[in-house]
């Protein structure tokens, strides 16, 4: 058994060292929730304030442009991905940001019918976050493609001579599975078909190589793992050699060629740029600049090792104390993202029982209980502690209290 001693002498001596310090996390709190909501960085409520009064209110619209303020909104979100592009083994240039993941998908999916004419099937995950899904059916009654549910086991077992695009998540937001990237990506292009992943749950935790992986598309948010904020905007990546003859549907005047010599007729601009469509959501995008400072100095490869050091060592406690409750998450390294995932039947009422500890994980309907792991600021301590609560919990019966027989909206 580990003592709360080894547990601050991993924290301490592992490279995660002055990570959480980044953050403005409130005392007393264990937070496992960085899956759905990432904490608050240091610098960015200062950032936020200064683009508000010096870059909008004092210098207004210059502000498009470079200032002495900093301004030069125009190519902040170009920025911005080259900022996260090493986090997903992408060029610099090759990152678009601005729409949510939803939008992105649809955009993304279009696109790629686009470049597969001869095809017509979509094919996803139906276990898959919901939006995928439902943005996928909508691109199937919109362009007349079909869709096809693959077997989540399997994804490769539907690809065929008609598939179009295989897009899936890489790691379930639901069990935290994660799939084999490169392995299913090349299973995508031996039938023929575009692979695209939705990175929502991996960036800024799990090591992902796009490049190497030879993937297609892909699409993530940023306000779980990059902490960019409540409705931070999303990412897109399409391989280089996809991007002279991307195509995608919502072609407004932010992914024109020359966007202010306002012509008539679209013309698409070079590389990403195209991806744009409308103005760029300066205030979030500012936000999530500032939140990319967390991941100054800090490799991939580390946050990977503070991540699974952390899950293995929750894993591992709850399956000693509390060999009832079923794990749902793959014990294998190279199938578990950066949450673990409970299955109780009082799932919601654990959950509602721990956040009134302190301990904020979050509920996933009928039966999960779900504990992300953000290595930027979660210490091995703080596992400790969310065990020790968890046991307490359910020792005391308090996830059967009757105040939590009704789900509040939000979970
Ligand atoms: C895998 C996955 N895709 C997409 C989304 C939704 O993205 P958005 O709300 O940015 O459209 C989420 C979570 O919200 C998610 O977990
Ligand atoms: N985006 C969210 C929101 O606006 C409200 C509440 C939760 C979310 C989420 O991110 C859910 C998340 N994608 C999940 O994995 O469940």
């Amino acid at each position: 058994m580990t003592t709360r001693e080894e547990a601050a002498r991993l924290d301490a001596a592992g490279p995660a060292t002055g990570w959480r310090e980044r953050f403005a996390l409130p005392e007393g709190v264990v937070y496992l929730d960085g899956n759905s909501l990432g904490a608050l960085p240091v610098g960015v409520a200062d950032r936020l304030v200064r683009v508000a009064t010096h870059e909008w209110g004092r210098d207004l619209i210059t502000s498009w442009n470079p200032t002495a303020a900093g301004g030069d909104w125009i190519s902040l979100a170009r920025r911005v991905g080259m900022r996260i592009a090493p986090l997903i083994g992408a060029a610099p240039g090759d990152v678009h940001v601005g729409d949510s993941t939803s939008v992105s998908l649809f955009k993304t999916m279009v696109a790629a019918l686009r470049l597969r004419p001869g095809r017509r099937v979509l094919v996803v995950e139906p276990s898959t976050f919901p939006t995928d899904g439902y943005v996928a059916a909508g691109v199937a009654r919109l362009t007349g493609a079909e869709l096809r549910w693959c077997d989540p086991a399997d994804p490769a077992a539907s690809l065929d001579d008609d598939v179009a695009l295989l897009s899936l998540t890489h790691v379930d937001f639901r069990t935290g599975a994660m799939y084999d990237l490169p392995g299913l990506s090349a299973a995508a292009h031996e039938a023929g078909a575009l692979v695209q992943w939705d990175l929502c749950h991996s960036t800024g935790a799990v090591p992902v190589d796009l490049t190497a992986a030879g993937a297609d598309l892909a699409v993530g948010c940023s306000y779980k793992y990059l902490n960019g904020g409540p409705g931070a905007p999303a990412f897109t990546w399409v391989a280089p050699a996809l991007q002279p003859d991307l195509d995608q549907p919502v072609q407004g005047w932010m992914g024109h060629a020359s966007p202010f010599a306002m012509q008539r007729d679209y013309e698409p601009a070079d590389g990403m740029r195209r991806m744009a469509s409308g103005t760029p959501p300066v205030l979030a995008l500012s936000a999530l600049d500032a939140a990319l400072d967390a991941f100054d100095g800090v490799t991939v490869a580390d946050l990977r090792a503070v991540s699974l050091s952390l899950t293995d060592l929750f894993i591992r406690l709850v399956a000693d104390r509390l060999p009832d409750v079923e794990i749902v998450t793959p014990r294998e390294h190279e199938r578990r993202g950066s949450q673990v995932s409970l299955r109780h039947a009082d799932a919601y009422g654990i959950v509602q029982a721990l956040i009134a500890r302190g301990v904020v994980g979050d509920f996933r309907d009928p039966d999960i209980a779900r504990f992300g792991f953000a290595p930027l600021y979660v210490r091995h301590v703080d596992v400790l502690d969310a065990v020790d609560h968890l046991v307490a919990v359910l020792e005391a019966g308090e996830h059967r209290d009757p105040r939590y027989a009704v789900r509040s909206t939000v979970t």
